[in-house]
């Protein structure tokens, strides 16, 4: 079933629908199934490694071998944090990002469902996948993005892939609307996050920090926020385990959001259910520069339910703290990525986290998404002659 989250009214899993005929609020797929833990042994490390839980014929699925991403220890950064941390590193999915296992789902129920055309609005990532996924599947692929505030490696993607890439003169709330309107004339299958098989592909990232764990919660989930699919989908995921009864505890959720875009973050502060939109949201991490995040409801709901928090980061935090994880672990990730890791250190700081807290960072993108933030961040290359007398006065000045 296909389920409003305000007033429950109910859809046909067939239907193609991506918001409440009834009360006009988002929807979610209802997903109970009745399976042992022991059936995910010895299977391959992909997402659908529980695909019990996922809501498509799991003998037509379209994949790259998305999921099964590093689960990396990071004992260096959490000592110098005070916490036990753990980092799931969700550049390593075929495309770069936590998208890839929205898009496997999302493009199989498009397959399912007989369409021709997909499409969505995208500030980058989401555009690079369904491209990918698209393509594999033999689908026409239309992207949305807003006028120069895509990273290029993203871009690169999504026009490689085939997308038919139209940029938007606008920020992508607008772009957001404009092709969902498009959507609700039939014209594409819309597959952003308010598409809810979207959100069961990336339920798994919940999924696999608990098999991760020994089938235990951490005490803390801490990752960037956006259009906020990502945290509403985890906390479904993580609830659908624990009800499954394959764990006791349930974790933190915790969102972290850009200063300049940041509705989700004042909503919590102000003890609202629903966010106001910022009208111009800005912030050097373009992926999570979002203004009307169409998941708001269930974020909020995730965050309240989970007793977790929500915090916002400036710029140069996230710029720092992507530097850090990428000079202290060897994680290469993109700006919006590191929100979640500067996010844990502002909270420690403030005492929100607990020292020896056992905390999870969600980095979401890799970090050849956005080279050019990246090579902005750094001392340019020397440039020296192939001469070995010359290398050796450069290295002896340490
Ligand atoms: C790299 C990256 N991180 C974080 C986000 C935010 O995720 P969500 O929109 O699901 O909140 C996005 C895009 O949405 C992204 O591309
Ligand atoms: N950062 C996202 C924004 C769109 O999010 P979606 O999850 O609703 O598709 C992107 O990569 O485009």
């Amino acid at each position: 079933m296909i389920k409003c989250i305000t007033c429950g009214a109910e859809y046909d899993l067939g239907e193609i629908i991506y918001t409440c005929k009834e009360c006009g609020s988002i929807l979610e797929v209802t997903c109970e199934p009745d399976v042992s833990k022991d059936v995910f042994n010895c299977r391959k490390s992909t997402m659908w490694k529980y695909k019990e839980f996922m809501p498509v014929d799991p003998a037509r699925i379209v994949t790259l071998e998305e999921g099964g991403t590093p689960f990396c220890k990071c004992d260096k950064l959490g000592e110098e944090l005070g916490v036990e941390l753990y980092v799931k590193v969700e550049g390593s999915n075929p495309t770069g990002s936590f998208k890839d296992r929205g898009m496997s789902v999302g493009i199989t129920k498009a397959m399912e469902l007989g369409v021709s055309t997909v499409g969505c609005a995208s500030t980058g990532n989401t555009s690079a996948s369904l491209a990918a996924y698209a393509a594999r599947a033999g689908l026409r692929c239309v992207v949305l993005l807003p006028s120069g505030k895509v990273a290029l490696g993203k871009l690169a993607q999504a026009m490689f892939h085939g997308a038919e890439v139209l940029s938007i003169r606008g920020n992508f709330d607008e772009a957001l609307e404009t092709v969902t309107a498009l959507a609700l004339e039939g014209k594409l299958y819309l597959l952003n996050s308010v598409n809810p098989f979207r959100l069961e592909g990336q339920k798994s990232i919940g999924f696999e920090i608990v098999d991760d764990l020994g089938w235990k919660s951490p005490d803390r989930i801490i990752l960037p926020v956006g259009n906020a699919g990502n945290i509403s989908a985890i906390w479904k995921g993580i609830n659908e385990f624990h009800r499954a009864g394959f764990m006791e505890d349930l974790p933190m959720m915790t969102g972290i959001q850009a200063e300049g875009a940041a509705p989700i973050v004042r909503a919590i502060r102000e003890n609202k259910k629903d966010i106001v939109p910022f009208e111009n949201p800005e912030t050097i991490a373009t992926a999570i520069r979002i203004g009307a995040p169409v998941s708001a409801l269930k974020a909020i709901r995730a965050i309240n339910e989970s007793n977790g928090f929500a915090e916002t980061v400036t710029d140069e935090e996230i710029l720092s703290a992507q530097k850090l994880l990428a000079r202290t672990e060897g994680i290469g990730v993109e700006p919006a990525s590191a929100a979640s890791i500067a996010g844990l250190k502002k909270l420690v700081e403030n005492g929100e986290v607990d020292k020896n807290e056992q905390v999870v960072c969600i980095v979401t993108g890799h970090l050849l998404k956005d080279p050019n933030t990246a090579i902005d961040a750094c001392v340019k290359p020397v440039e020296i002659d192939a001469d070995i007398n010359e290398l050796s006065r450069i290295l002896s000045q340490g």
